[in-house]
């Protein structure tokens, strides 16, 4: 069986899902269901919750660390979501609350442990009772929250609806423009344009004669009145943030004033507003990778292991020779060996006058002042990762699909791994993605991408071809005995190529 379920409940599936992934769960638990229903902090779950005084954050960190208790299938969670919504409301929507509901209600462990952690279920279940209790008969009928209260002018506020939307649409434009010309950018331009066409959608779902009827630009105040401020930016990615302030400006008038005519409309703008502000993110951070990577063409990974040389030889030769980026990866080490070792790369990579990046490990990246993290798709999300660094040092996401380009882009990744192009010593792969791959992934964005795995100087003029302008290596450079001149021939073949 396969339920209907918005976007917002299929979201919190999704988190749902990562996280057991992420956490080596071979099942789904109830705590990773419950940390997706209140991943949002302005969805219906959490400000539920946060209405009813109960601390979201200290629940939030509970359940990180809470016994796992397996969840029952998905279709399992949603069909007593919707018992739930008959018993309570007399029809079967499916909505986050319920979900929620379910999740809290399916196993008595579980509801012991919430019950513990402070939160009274049946409390929550009096209060989406009560809620929908405001709201009766059908679906369509909006629940109190998105019920006027007071007869309204329906002119007044289908000109606030026309406004919005013309100011949405606009800003959208804009941020097209940027994703498209400035930041030269088809995956960004893509995710632009999805929203684009959500919101034409969600616009199908008001009367149409309410817009048309409205539209009474000559009677708007707003038309003739600029601020100074408004004619003043300094660089398309300051345009590029003031239109993203505008676009979730305009969402959340058009979400609130669209509750008088459809709360559908409204809930569905809402959704949109969400994935601005993850859109912006993307958009708005990922330009720290793009300021400082714009030079670099040659990352180094390093394992002590694996150097033939000293690692700071092997830096300092490797730099000399255009490295510009090391990656210090020891996947076996002990922490305290490895955050010595990684203090000591601190110091050689600062004389190398380059950059330094900590594999698999935010904590230890920290600690050491690294200039960032590289994440693959097993380790930390960088979501989490970000938590631990703060805003400033940058986070490199592996990826060996264009589904995963298109997840680290939106994840505000800094850079991108993108591999594995040929057979590697280094790591064995079951896969190959290979240099169809390259070209895929090159194509679809300008992040800072590297290419990596198997490459030499033999074989680079290839990935050159396939449209890498960047590329990442390991054992060419770590089991050389001339790492400067490996370094160069690499760097040789990437300089010509343009940054993108
Ligand atoms: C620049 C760069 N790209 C990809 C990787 C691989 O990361 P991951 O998939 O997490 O594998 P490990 O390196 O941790 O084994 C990388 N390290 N660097
Ligand atoms: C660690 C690693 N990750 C890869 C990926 O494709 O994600 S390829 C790779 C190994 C890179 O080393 P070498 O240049 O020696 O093959
Ligand atoms: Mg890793």
């Amino acid at each position: 069986m396969s339920l209907e379920v918005s976007p917002a409940v299929e979201r919190a599936g999704s988190v749902a899902r990562g996280r057991a992934e992420r956490a080596g769960s071979p099942t789904v638990r109830l705590s990773d269901w419950l940390l997706g229903v209140l991943e949002e902090d302005e969805g219906r779950p959490f400000e539920l919750l946060v209405r009813l005084g109960f601390d979201v954050r200290a629940l939030q960190r509970q359940l990180e660390v809470s016994p796992p208790i397996p969840a029952p299938s998905t279709d399992a969670i949603y069909t007593a979501a919707k018992g739930h919504s008959i018993r309570l409301r007399g029809e079967p929507s499916l909505t986050t609350d319920l979900v929620m509901l379910a999740v809290m209600m399916v196993n008595d462990s579980f509801r012991a442990a919430l019950e513990r952690y402070g939160i009274r279920v049946g409390v929550v279940e009096h209060a989406l009772r009560s809620d929908m209790m405001a709201a009766p008969d059908t679906i369509e009928q909006p629940p109190a929250e998105f019920v006027a209260a007071e007869p309204v002018d329906q002119s007044d506020a289908a000109r606030i609806l026309d406004a919005n939307l013309n100011r949405a649409r606009e800003s959208l434009r804009v941020l097209d423009d940027y994703a498209r010309f400035s930041l030269n950018d088809a995956a960004l331009t893509e995710e632009l344009k999805r929203l684009r066409h959500r919101l034409a959608d969600a616009t199908e779902l008001l009367p149409p004669s309410l817009l048309l009827q409205s539209r009474n630009t000559l009677g708007d105040v707003g038309t003739t009145i600029s601020t100074a401020g408004e004619f003043q930016r300094a660089t398309p990615r300051q345009v590029a943030a003031v239109n993203f302030k505008r676009l979730q400006e305009s969402l959340r008038s058009l979400e609130e004033f669209g509750k008088l005519d459809d709360a559908r409309f409204a809930r569905e703008v809402e959704q949109i507003r969400y994935a601005a502000y993850t859109l912006e993110r993307a958009v708005l951070t990922g330009s720290a990778g793009r300021e400082r990577l714009a030079a670099a063409r040659l990352y180094v990974l390093l394992t002590g292991s694996q150097c033939v040389n000293t690692m700071d030889w092997t830096i300092a030769e490797a730099a000399a020779g255009g490295a510009s980026v090391f990656q210090l990866r020891e996947k076996q080490l002990p922490d305290r060996e490895l955050i010595a070792l990684a203090h000591q790369v601190r110091k050689w990579t600062h004389k190398a006058n380059a950059l330094f990046i900590v594999n698999d490990r935010p904590d230890i990246a920290r600690l050491v002042g690294a200039d960032g993290v590289h994440l693959g798709q097993d380790d930390l999300s960088p979501h989490d990762a970000r938590r631990i660094l703060g805003p400033d040092p940058l986070i490199g996401v592996s990826s060996h699909s264009l589904a995963q380009v298109r997840q680290a882009i939106l994840d505000s990744a800094d850079y991108l791994g993108v591999g594995p192009t040929f057979p590697s010593t280094t790591k064995g792969f079951d896969q190959l993605a290979g240099l169809e791959f390259v070209q895929a992934a090159f194509a679809a964005t300008t992040l800072p991408a590297f290419a990596l795995g198997g490459i030499r100087p033999e074989n680079i003029a290839e990935v050159v071809a396939a449209g890498g302008n960047r590329v990442a290596v390991s054992a060419v450079v770590a089991e050389a005995e001339e790492p400067q001149v490996v370094a160069r021939q690499l760097f040789g073949a990437l300089s010509d190529v343009s940054s993108g």
